[in-house]
Protein backbone atom coordinates (compact mmCIF):
# COMPACT_ATOMS: atom_id res chain seq x y z
CA UNK A 1 0.00 0.00 0.00
CA UNK A 2 1.60 3.34 -1.12
CA UNK A 3 2.68 5.47 1.68
CA UNK A 4 1.31 8.53 3.53
CA UNK A 5 0.36 10.88 0.96
CA UNK A 6 3.19 14.02 0.39
CA UNK A 7 1.59 16.58 3.15
CA UNK A 8 -0.53 19.38 1.04
CA UNK A 9 2.52 21.84 1.15
CA UNK A 10 5.89 22.26 2.44
CA UNK A 11 5.62 25.39 2.80
CA UNK A 12 7.42 27.01 6.05
CA UNK A 13 5.05 27.04 8.91
CA UNK A 14 4.85 31.10 9.92
CA UNK A 15 4.81 32.35 12.87
CA UNK A 16 3.47 35.75 12.85
CA UNK A 17 -0.13 35.52 15.25
CA UNK A 18 -1.84 34.07 12.86
CA UNK A 19 -3.65 31.15 13.79
CA UNK A 20 -1.76 27.25 13.73
CA UNK A 21 -3.17 24.20 13.75
CA UNK A 22 -1.94 20.80 15.26
CA UNK A 23 -0.94 19.50 12.30
CA UNK A 24 1.00 22.69 11.78
CA UNK A 25 2.96 21.80 14.95
CA UNK A 26 3.37 17.92 14.06
CA UNK A 27 4.95 18.69 10.88
CA UNK A 28 7.69 21.23 12.43
CA UNK A 29 8.66 18.70 14.78
CA UNK A 30 8.78 15.63 12.18
CA UNK A 31 10.61 18.25 10.00
CA UNK A 32 8.48 18.11 6.65
CA UNK A 33 7.94 21.83 7.12
CA UNK A 34 10.54 24.54 8.16
CA UNK A 35 9.79 27.49 10.13
CA UNK A 36 9.75 31.40 9.46
CA UNK A 37 10.00 34.07 11.59
CA UNK A 38 6.52 36.19 10.10
CA UNK A 39 8.34 38.93 8.15
CA UNK A 40 5.05 41.45 7.72
CA UNK A 41 5.48 45.46 9.73
CA UNK A 42 2.80 45.04 11.45
CA UNK A 43 3.89 41.87 12.93
CA UNK A 44 7.36 43.42 14.00
CA UNK A 45 5.50 46.45 15.06
CA UNK A 46 3.76 45.10 17.30
CA UNK A 47 6.14 42.94 18.64
CA UNK A 48 8.64 46.25 19.22
CA UNK A 49 5.63 48.51 20.67
CA UNK A 50 5.45 45.98 23.24
CA UNK A 51 9.16 45.90 24.08
CA UNK A 52 9.37 49.45 24.10
CA UNK A 53 5.99 50.20 26.46
CA UNK A 54 8.01 47.97 29.10
CA UNK A 55 11.52 49.21 28.78
CA UNK A 56 9.75 52.82 28.98
CA UNK A 57 7.39 51.71 32.08
CA UNK A 58 10.72 50.14 33.39
CA UNK A 59 12.46 53.82 33.07
CA UNK A 60 9.32 55.51 34.44
CA UNK A 61 9.80 53.59 37.95
CA UNK A 62 6.74 51.06 37.18
CA UNK A 63 6.62 48.37 39.35
CA UNK A 64 6.11 45.31 37.13
CA UNK A 65 5.71 41.53 38.60
CA UNK A 66 8.65 39.18 38.10
CA UNK A 67 10.60 42.24 36.32
CA UNK A 68 10.90 44.50 39.43
CA UNK A 69 9.58 41.77 42.18
CA UNK A 70 10.87 38.43 43.44
CA UNK A 71 8.44 35.55 40.97
CA UNK A 72 5.40 34.50 42.46
CA UNK A 73 5.38 33.45 46.38
CA UNK A 74 8.27 36.52 46.68
CA UNK A 75 6.20 39.07 44.47
CA UNK A 76 6.25 41.24 47.61
CA UNK A 77 10.32 41.03 47.49
CA UNK A 78 11.60 44.62 45.59
CA UNK A 79 14.64 43.96 42.92
CA UNK A 80 17.04 46.76 43.47
CA UNK A 81 17.25 48.87 40.17
CA UNK A 82 20.40 47.41 39.78
CA UNK A 83 19.73 44.29 39.57
CA UNK A 84 16.54 44.12 38.30
CA UNK A 85 18.83 42.97 34.53
CA UNK A 86 20.04 39.92 36.54
CA UNK A 87 16.91 38.53 37.24
CA UNK A 88 16.01 36.37 34.58
CA UNK A 89 19.37 34.94 34.97
CA UNK A 90 18.39 33.65 38.20
CA UNK A 91 15.08 32.48 36.81
CA UNK A 92 16.02 30.21 34.59
CA UNK A 93 18.85 28.98 36.73
CA UNK A 94 17.21 28.08 40.19
CA UNK A 95 14.52 26.12 38.01
CA UNK A 96 17.54 23.77 36.42
CA UNK A 97 16.01 20.77 38.32
CA UNK A 98 14.43 18.58 36.49
CA UNK A 99 14.12 14.93 35.99
CA UNK A 100 13.20 11.79 33.68
CA UNK A 101 13.88 10.64 30.39
CA UNK A 102 14.58 13.93 28.11
CA UNK A 103 11.97 15.00 25.59
CA UNK A 104 12.54 13.34 21.96
CA UNK A 105 13.39 15.48 19.11
CA UNK A 106 10.27 15.18 17.90
CA UNK A 107 8.58 16.47 21.34
CA UNK A 108 11.35 19.24 21.87
CA UNK A 109 10.95 20.44 18.19
CA UNK A 110 7.05 20.65 18.90
CA UNK A 111 7.75 22.73 22.43
CA UNK A 112 10.15 25.47 20.60
CA UNK A 113 7.38 25.65 18.20
CA UNK A 114 4.81 26.24 20.23
CA UNK A 115 6.32 28.59 22.99
CA UNK A 116 7.25 30.58 19.52
CA UNK A 117 3.62 30.74 18.34
CA UNK A 118 2.61 32.15 22.36
CA UNK A 119 5.28 34.79 21.92
CA UNK A 120 4.14 36.04 18.68
CA UNK A 121 0.69 36.26 19.77
CA UNK A 122 2.75 39.90 20.71
CA UNK A 123 1.29 39.98 24.31
CA UNK A 124 4.30 39.04 26.29
CA UNK A 125 6.72 42.06 25.60
CA UNK A 126 9.59 40.46 24.31
CA UNK A 127 12.16 41.80 22.13
CA UNK A 128 12.77 40.42 18.37
CA UNK A 129 15.72 39.08 19.02
CA UNK A 130 14.13 36.31 21.40
CA UNK A 131 11.73 35.29 18.50
CA UNK A 132 14.87 34.99 16.23
CA UNK A 133 17.07 33.04 18.69
CA UNK A 134 14.15 30.57 18.84
CA UNK A 135 13.34 30.22 14.66
CA UNK A 136 17.25 29.77 15.21
CA UNK A 137 17.20 26.72 17.41
CA UNK A 138 14.64 25.76 14.71
CA UNK A 139 15.82 26.37 12.02
CA UNK A 140 19.16 24.38 12.27
CA UNK A 141 17.65 21.75 14.77
CA UNK A 142 19.55 22.92 17.57
CA UNK A 143 17.05 21.00 20.56
CA UNK A 144 17.56 21.58 24.03
CA UNK A 145 17.58 18.63 26.60
CA UNK A 146 15.06 18.81 28.14
CA UNK A 147 14.02 16.73 31.09
CA UNK A 148 10.17 15.49 31.21
CA UNK A 149 9.72 15.87 34.79
CA UNK A 150 9.31 18.81 36.85
CA UNK A 151 5.91 20.78 36.14
CA UNK A 152 3.18 21.30 37.67
CA UNK A 153 1.58 22.67 34.81
CA UNK A 154 0.37 25.39 36.53
CA UNK A 155 2.87 27.94 36.58
CA UNK A 156 3.27 27.11 33.26
CA UNK A 157 5.90 24.33 32.26
CA UNK A 158 8.69 26.49 34.66
CA UNK A 159 11.21 23.97 35.24
CA UNK A 160 11.20 21.98 31.58
CA UNK A 161 11.08 25.20 30.03
CA UNK A 162 14.49 26.76 31.79
CA UNK A 163 16.01 24.35 29.79
CA UNK A 164 15.28 26.58 26.69
CA UNK A 165 15.77 29.57 28.52
CA UNK A 166 19.27 28.71 29.18
CA UNK A 167 19.87 27.26 25.65
CA UNK A 168 18.92 31.02 23.90
CA UNK A 169 21.68 31.85 26.74
CA UNK A 170 24.19 29.72 25.24
CA UNK A 171 23.96 27.29 28.54
CA UNK A 172 23.33 23.89 29.03
CA UNK A 173 23.12 21.07 26.84
CA UNK A 174 21.85 20.78 23.33
CA UNK A 175 21.11 17.45 21.06
CA UNK A 176 22.56 18.67 17.77
CA UNK A 177 23.48 16.18 14.85
CA UNK A 178 22.41 13.38 17.01
CA UNK A 179 24.80 14.07 19.99
CA UNK A 180 24.76 15.53 22.73
CA UNK A 181 26.94 19.14 23.23
CA UNK A 182 27.36 21.89 25.32
CA UNK A 183 25.16 24.78 23.71
CA UNK A 184 27.85 27.18 24.32
CA UNK A 185 29.84 25.18 21.77
CA UNK A 186 26.92 24.66 19.21
CA UNK A 187 26.00 28.23 19.17
CA UNK A 188 29.47 29.57 18.70
CA UNK A 189 29.93 26.97 15.83
CA UNK A 190 26.77 28.48 13.71
CA UNK A 191 27.91 31.89 14.66
CA UNK A 192 25.19 32.70 16.97
CA UNK A 193 25.44 35.13 20.15
CA UNK A 194 23.91 33.67 23.41
CA UNK A 195 20.96 36.10 24.34
CA UNK A 196 20.88 38.06 27.12
CA UNK A 197 17.69 38.02 28.52
CA UNK A 198 15.97 41.38 28.77
CA UNK A 199 13.64 42.00 31.72
CA UNK A 200 10.24 39.89 31.95
CA UNK A 201 12.08 37.44 29.27
CA UNK A 202 12.67 34.96 31.23
CA UNK A 203 9.37 34.45 32.50
CA UNK A 204 8.02 35.16 29.35
CA UNK A 205 9.99 31.93 27.64
CA UNK A 206 9.15 29.84 30.87
CA UNK A 207 5.55 31.08 32.44
CA UNK A 208 3.33 29.21 30.15
CA UNK A 209 2.23 25.76 29.08
CA UNK A 210 4.38 25.18 25.75
CA UNK A 211 5.35 21.57 26.99
CA UNK A 212 2.08 20.20 27.93
CA UNK A 213 0.13 21.77 24.65
CA UNK A 214 3.23 20.65 22.01
CA UNK A 215 2.71 17.18 23.52
CA UNK A 216 -1.15 17.36 23.06
CA UNK A 217 -0.61 17.87 19.44
CA UNK A 218 1.55 15.39 19.22
CA UNK A 219 -0.48 12.66 20.82
CA UNK A 220 -3.93 14.11 19.39
CA UNK A 221 -2.78 13.12 15.60
CA UNK A 222 -1.81 9.87 17.37
CA UNK A 223 -5.21 9.26 18.82
CA UNK A 224 -6.80 10.26 15.12
CA UNK A 225 -4.90 7.75 13.44
CA UNK A 226 -5.61 4.91 15.62
CA UNK A 227 -9.20 5.81 16.02
CA UNK A 228 -9.44 5.09 12.24
CA UNK A 229 -7.26 2.33 12.64
CA UNK A 230 -8.81 0.18 15.00
CA UNK A 231 -11.91 0.26 12.94
CA UNK A 232 -10.04 -1.03 10.56
CA UNK A 233 -8.97 -3.53 12.64
CA UNK A 234 -12.56 -4.67 13.75
CA UNK A 235 -13.58 -5.22 10.32
CA UNK A 236 -10.95 -7.40 9.79
CA UNK A 237 -11.60 -9.43 13.06
CA UNK A 238 -15.62 -9.06 11.93
CA UNK A 239 -14.18 -10.69 8.59
CA UNK A 240 -11.71 -13.67 10.22
CA UNK A 241 -14.29 -14.90 13.19
CA UNK A 242 -17.23 -14.47 10.69
CA UNK A 243 -19.19 -11.78 12.34
CA UNK A 244 -22.10 -9.75 11.76
CA UNK A 245 -21.57 -7.33 9.59
CA UNK A 246 -25.78 -6.10 10.04
CA UNK A 247 -24.57 -4.91 13.52
CA UNK A 248 -23.46 -1.52 11.60
CA UNK A 249 -26.75 -1.10 9.59
CA UNK A 250 -27.29 2.37 8.43
CA UNK A 251 -30.91 2.80 9.50
CA UNK A 252 -29.34 1.27 13.14
CA UNK A 253 -26.99 3.92 13.60
CA UNK A 254 -29.49 7.07 11.93
CA UNK A 255 -31.26 6.50 15.37
CA UNK A 256 -28.74 7.22 17.65
CA UNK A 257 -27.32 10.22 16.14
CA UNK A 258 -23.61 10.60 17.56
CA UNK A 259 -22.01 11.85 14.54
CA UNK A 260 -18.36 9.99 15.32
CA UNK A 261 -20.58 6.84 16.03
CA UNK A 262 -22.03 7.01 12.88
CA UNK A 263 -18.91 7.74 11.23
CA UNK A 264 -17.32 4.42 12.55
CA UNK A 265 -20.04 2.41 11.35
CA UNK A 266 -20.18 4.00 8.22
CA UNK A 267 -16.50 3.46 7.69
CA UNK A 268 -17.41 -0.67 9.32
CA UNK A 269 -20.27 -0.75 6.19
CA UNK A 270 -17.56 0.33 3.82
CA UNK A 271 -14.82 -1.92 5.18
CA UNK A 272 -17.31 -4.78 5.10
CA UNK A 273 -18.91 -3.64 1.53
CA UNK A 274 -22.27 -4.63 3.13
CA UNK A 275 -25.16 -1.63 3.07
CA UNK A 276 -28.24 -4.21 3.83
CA UNK A 277 -25.99 -7.16 5.40
CA UNK A 278 -28.52 -10.04 5.83
CA UNK A 279 -29.35 -11.87 9.25
CA UNK A 280 -26.69 -14.71 10.03
CA UNK A 281 -29.38 -17.44 10.98
CA UNK A 282 -26.70 -19.16 13.18
CA UNK A 283 -25.90 -16.09 15.26
CA UNK A 284 -28.42 -13.16 15.60
CA UNK A 285 -25.96 -11.27 18.15
CA UNK A 286 -22.10 -11.12 18.25
CA UNK A 287 -20.28 -10.33 21.63
CA UNK A 288 -19.76 -6.61 22.66
CA UNK A 289 -16.54 -6.52 21.74
CA UNK A 290 -17.88 -6.65 18.20
CA UNK A 291 -21.58 -5.67 18.26
CA UNK A 292 -20.33 -2.54 19.92
CA UNK A 293 -17.15 -1.18 18.56
CA UNK A 294 -18.65 1.73 17.20
CA UNK A 295 -19.71 2.32 20.30
CA UNK A 296 -16.74 2.36 21.87
CA UNK A 297 -14.36 4.06 18.79
CA UNK A 298 -16.81 6.49 18.40
CA UNK A 299 -16.44 8.09 21.89
CA UNK A 300 -12.84 8.54 20.68
CA UNK A 301 -14.28 9.59 17.03
CA UNK A 302 -16.66 12.16 18.99
CA UNK A 303 -14.18 13.66 20.96
CA UNK A 304 -11.06 14.49 18.81
CA UNK A 305 -12.78 17.50 17.25
CA UNK A 306 -13.60 18.71 20.62
CA UNK A 307 -9.99 18.46 22.16
CA UNK A 308 -8.83 19.62 18.92
CA UNK A 309 -10.47 22.92 19.40
CA UNK A 310 -8.87 22.80 23.10
CA UNK A 311 -5.32 22.38 21.66
CA UNK A 312 -5.50 24.74 19.18
CA UNK A 313 -7.29 27.54 21.52
CA UNK A 314 -3.99 26.97 24.08
CA UNK A 315 -2.00 26.52 20.93
CA UNK A 316 -3.06 29.97 20.00
CA UNK A 317 -2.95 31.89 22.75
CA UNK A 318 -0.89 34.22 25.12
CA UNK A 319 -0.44 31.94 28.10
CA UNK A 320 2.50 33.51 30.10
CA UNK A 321 1.88 36.37 32.99
CA UNK A 322 2.18 39.37 33.20
CA UNK A 323 0.88 39.95 29.52
CA UNK A 324 1.93 43.16 28.23
CA UNK A 325 -0.74 44.88 26.38
CA UNK A 326 1.02 46.89 23.66
CA UNK A 327 -1.90 48.58 22.23
CA UNK A 328 -3.68 49.48 26.01
CA UNK A 329 -0.28 49.83 27.14
CA UNK A 330 -1.48 47.65 30.12
CA UNK A 331 0.28 45.52 32.25
CA UNK A 332 -2.13 42.62 33.16
CA UNK A 333 -1.20 40.26 35.45
CA UNK A 334 -3.24 36.89 35.19
CA UNK A 335 -3.04 32.87 35.38
CA UNK A 336 -2.74 32.28 31.76
CA UNK A 337 -0.16 29.77 32.57
CA UNK A 338 -3.17 27.47 33.79
CA UNK A 339 -3.04 24.67 31.55
CA UNK A 340 -5.99 23.11 32.99
CA UNK A 341 -7.58 22.70 29.60
CA UNK A 342 -4.69 20.71 28.18
CA UNK A 343 -5.04 18.44 31.51
CA UNK A 344 -8.65 17.89 30.61
CA UNK A 345 -7.97 17.27 26.84
CA UNK A 346 -5.48 15.05 27.92
CA UNK A 347 -7.00 12.70 30.61
CA UNK A 348 -9.74 12.21 28.50
CA UNK A 349 -8.13 11.69 25.46
CA UNK A 350 -6.25 9.01 27.37
CA UNK A 351 -9.04 7.51 28.85
CA UNK A 352 -10.98 7.13 24.97
CA UNK A 353 -7.43 5.59 23.77
CA UNK A 354 -7.38 2.97 26.22
CA UNK A 355 -10.88 2.02 26.05
CA UNK A 356 -9.68 1.26 22.42
CA UNK A 357 -6.86 -0.91 23.41
CA UNK A 358 -8.82 -2.80 25.60
CA UNK A 359 -11.74 -3.12 23.02
CA UNK A 360 -9.04 -4.45 21.01
CA UNK A 361 -7.86 -6.92 23.66
CA UNK A 362 -11.00 -8.35 24.08
CA UNK A 363 -11.41 -8.89 20.31
CA UNK A 364 -8.12 -10.96 19.93
CA UNK A 365 -9.70 -12.85 23.27
CA UNK A 366 -12.14 -13.87 21.03
CA UNK A 367 -10.10 -14.33 17.79
CA UNK A 368 -7.58 -17.01 19.72
CA UNK A 369 -9.99 -18.72 20.93
CA UNK A 370 -11.28 -22.23 19.20
CA UNK A 371 -14.77 -21.49 21.44
CA UNK A 372 -15.34 -18.26 20.30
CA UNK A 373 -13.38 -17.90 16.88
CA UNK A 374 -16.24 -19.69 15.14
CA UNK A 375 -13.89 -22.52 13.67
CA UNK A 376 -10.32 -21.12 13.13
CA UNK A 377 -7.47 -23.26 15.19
CA UNK A 378 -6.83 -22.52 18.59
CA UNK A 379 -4.31 -19.56 18.39
CA UNK A 380 -4.35 -18.97 15.03
CA UNK A 381 -1.44 -21.22 14.38
CA UNK A 382 -1.60 -21.84 10.75
CA UNK A 383 0.56 -25.43 11.56
CA UNK A 384 -1.50 -28.42 10.78
CA UNK A 385 -0.52 -32.36 11.05
CA UNK A 386 1.68 -33.56 13.82
CA UNK A 387 3.54 -29.90 13.96
CA UNK A 388 0.21 -28.62 15.50
CA UNK A 389 0.76 -30.11 18.53
CA UNK A 390 4.56 -27.95 19.01
CA UNK A 391 3.38 -24.75 17.51
CA UNK A 392 1.77 -21.77 19.64
CA UNK A 393 0.33 -19.01 17.03
CA UNK A 394 0.07 -16.07 18.66
CA UNK A 395 -0.60 -17.31 22.21
CA UNK A 396 2.12 -14.86 23.51
CA UNK A 397 1.38 -12.28 21.31
CA UNK A 398 -2.46 -12.21 23.14
CA UNK A 399 -0.50 -12.42 26.60
CA UNK A 400 1.87 -9.50 25.25
CA UNK A 401 -1.07 -7.57 24.24
CA UNK A 402 -3.52 -8.21 27.66
CA UNK A 403 0.01 -7.00 29.33
CA UNK A 404 -0.10 -3.80 27.61
CA UNK A 405 -3.73 -3.37 27.53
CA UNK A 406 -3.66 -3.63 31.53
CA UNK A 407 -0.89 -1.46 31.52
CA UNK A 408 -2.53 1.46 29.36
CA UNK A 409 -5.94 0.94 31.56
CA UNK A 410 -3.23 1.50 34.64
CA UNK A 411 -2.22 4.61 33.31
CA UNK A 412 -5.87 5.92 33.19
CA UNK A 413 -5.97 8.10 36.59
CA UNK A 414 -6.47 11.41 36.21
CA UNK A 415 -3.84 13.72 36.66
CA UNK A 416 -5.31 16.53 36.71
CA UNK A 417 -7.21 15.58 40.20
CA UNK A 418 -3.99 15.56 42.03
CA UNK A 419 -3.70 19.41 42.38
CA UNK A 420 -1.06 20.33 45.18
CA UNK A 421 -0.75 23.41 47.01
CA UNK A 422 2.76 24.50 46.26
CA UNK A 423 5.67 27.02 46.31
CA UNK A 424 4.61 28.51 49.50
CA UNK A 425 0.66 28.26 48.46
CA UNK A 426 0.62 30.82 45.85
CA UNK A 427 0.36 28.01 43.65
CA UNK A 428 -2.32 26.49 45.31
CA UNK A 429 -4.54 25.28 42.50
CA UNK A 430 -2.50 23.48 39.69
CA UNK A 431 -3.15 21.67 36.46
CA UNK A 432 -0.84 18.84 36.44
CA UNK A 433 -1.46 19.40 32.74
CA UNK A 434 1.90 17.87 31.70
CA UNK A 435 1.92 14.43 33.79
CA UNK A 436 -1.52 14.32 32.34
CA UNK A 437 0.01 14.91 28.41
CA UNK A 438 2.74 12.53 29.26
CA UNK A 439 0.40 10.01 30.78
CA UNK A 440 -1.54 10.03 26.93
CA UNK A 441 1.86 9.63 25.10
CA UNK A 442 2.48 6.55 27.35
CA UNK A 443 -1.31 5.31 26.76
CA UNK A 444 -0.48 6.11 23.41
CA UNK A 445 2.43 4.22 23.02
CA UNK A 446 1.31 0.95 24.26
CA UNK A 447 -2.18 1.33 22.40
CA UNK A 448 -0.17 1.56 19.15
CA UNK A 449 1.42 -2.12 20.41
CA UNK A 450 -1.92 -3.50 20.73
CA UNK A 451 -2.61 -2.11 17.27
CA UNK A 452 0.47 -3.79 15.40
CA UNK A 453 0.14 -7.19 17.82
CA UNK A 454 -3.24 -6.88 15.93
CA UNK A 455 -2.06 -6.49 12.60
CA UNK A 456 -0.69 -9.84 12.79
CA UNK A 457 -3.65 -11.42 14.16
CA UNK A 458 -5.61 -9.66 10.94
CA UNK A 459 -3.30 -10.99 8.82
CA UNK A 460 -3.42 -13.96 10.36
CA UNK A 461 -7.17 -14.54 11.12
CA UNK A 462 -7.98 -13.78 7.68
CA UNK A 463 -5.93 -15.99 5.99
CA UNK A 464 -7.31 -19.05 7.87
CA UNK A 465 -10.52 -18.23 7.57
CA UNK A 466 -10.40 -18.04 3.94
CA UNK A 467 -8.98 -21.73 4.52
CA UNK A 468 -12.05 -23.21 5.89
CA UNK A 469 -14.41 -20.34 4.35
CA UNK A 470 -13.66 -20.11 0.39
CA UNK A 471 -16.68 -16.96 0.29
CA UNK A 472 -15.15 -14.88 2.97
CA UNK A 473 -14.07 -12.27 0.42
CA UNK A 474 -13.13 -9.45 2.27
CA UNK A 475 -13.92 -6.16 0.25
CA UNK A 476 -11.24 -4.21 -2.02
CA UNK A 477 -10.30 -1.94 1.30
CA UNK A 478 -10.06 -4.63 2.92
CA UNK A 479 -8.09 -6.85 0.65
CA UNK A 480 -5.64 -4.60 -0.32
CA UNK A 481 -4.53 -3.91 3.39
CA UNK A 482 -4.41 -7.91 3.82
CA UNK A 483 -2.16 -8.02 1.05
CA UNK A 484 -0.11 -5.64 2.15
CA UNK A 485 0.00 -7.06 5.73
CA UNK A 486 0.63 -10.67 3.56
CA UNK A 487 3.68 -8.62 1.92
CA UNK A 488 5.47 -7.57 6.10
CA UNK A 489 4.50 -10.67 7.78
CA UNK A 490 4.87 -13.99 6.64
CA UNK A 491 2.17 -16.61 7.66
CA UNK A 492 2.83 -17.70 10.92
CA UNK A 493 2.77 -21.49 10.45
CA UNK A 494 6.11 -23.00 12.59
CA UNK A 495 7.02 -20.64 15.71
CA UNK A 496 9.06 -17.51 15.27
CA UNK A 497 10.00 -14.88 17.66
CA UNK A 498 7.84 -11.83 16.31
CA UNK A 499 9.01 -8.68 18.28
CA UNK A 500 11.18 -7.71 14.85
CA UNK A 501 8.03 -8.16 13.00
CA UNK A 502 5.93 -5.96 15.70
CA UNK A 503 8.57 -3.23 15.79
CA UNK A 504 8.19 -3.01 12.12
CA UNK A 505 4.50 -2.58 12.34
CA UNK A 506 4.81 -0.04 14.60
CA UNK A 507 7.35 2.16 12.59
CA UNK A 508 4.85 1.88 9.71
CA UNK A 509 2.00 2.83 11.96
CA UNK A 510 3.49 5.60 13.11
CA UNK A 511 4.78 6.67 9.55
CA UNK A 512 1.05 6.26 9.03
CA UNK A 513 1.98 4.02 5.91
CA UNK A 514 -1.71 2.46 5.66
CA UNK A 515 -4.27 4.32 4.16
CA UNK A 516 -7.34 4.62 5.87
CA UNK A 517 -10.92 6.20 5.30
CA UNK A 518 -10.80 10.16 5.55
CA UNK A 519 -14.28 11.06 5.72
N1 LIG B 1 3.78 31.57 37.56
C1 LIG B 1 4.06 32.49 38.59
C2 LIG B 1 5.47 32.92 38.44
C3 LIG B 1 6.50 32.05 39.01
C4 LIG B 1 7.68 31.94 38.35
C5 LIG B 1 8.71 31.23 38.86
C6 LIG B 1 8.56 30.61 40.05
O1 LIG B 1 9.62 29.88 40.56
C7 LIG B 1 7.40 30.67 40.75
C8 LIG B 1 6.36 31.40 40.21
C9 LIG B 1 3.14 33.69 38.45
O2 LIG B 1 3.04 34.26 37.38
O3 LIG B 1 2.50 34.04 39.41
Amino acid sequence: MSPRSPLPSDLPVRFDGGRLTLEDVGALARRERPAELGTAPAFRQRIAKGAAFLDRLLAEDGVIYGVTTGYGDSVTVSIPPALVAELPHHLYTYHGIGAGRFLTPEETRAVLATRLASLCQGFSGVGEGLLTQLELLLKHDVLPMIPAEGSVGASGDLTPLSYVAAVLCGERDVWYRGERRPAAQVLESLGVKPLKLRPKEGLAIMNGTAVMTALACLAWERAEYLSRLATRLTAFNVLASAGNAHHYDETLFAAKPHAGQQRVAARLRADLVTDRPSRNEQRLQDRYSLRCAPHVIGVLEDALPFFRTLIENELNSANDNPLIDPDGERVLHGGHFYGGHIAFAMDSLKTAVANVADLLDRQLALLVDPRYNHGLPANLSAATGPRAAINHGLKAAQISVSAWTAEALKQTMPASVFSRSTECHNQDKVSMGTIAARDCLRVLELTEQVVAAMLIAARQGVTLRQRVDADAKPGPALAAMHADLEARIPLLVEDRALDGELQGLLSALRRREWRLHEA
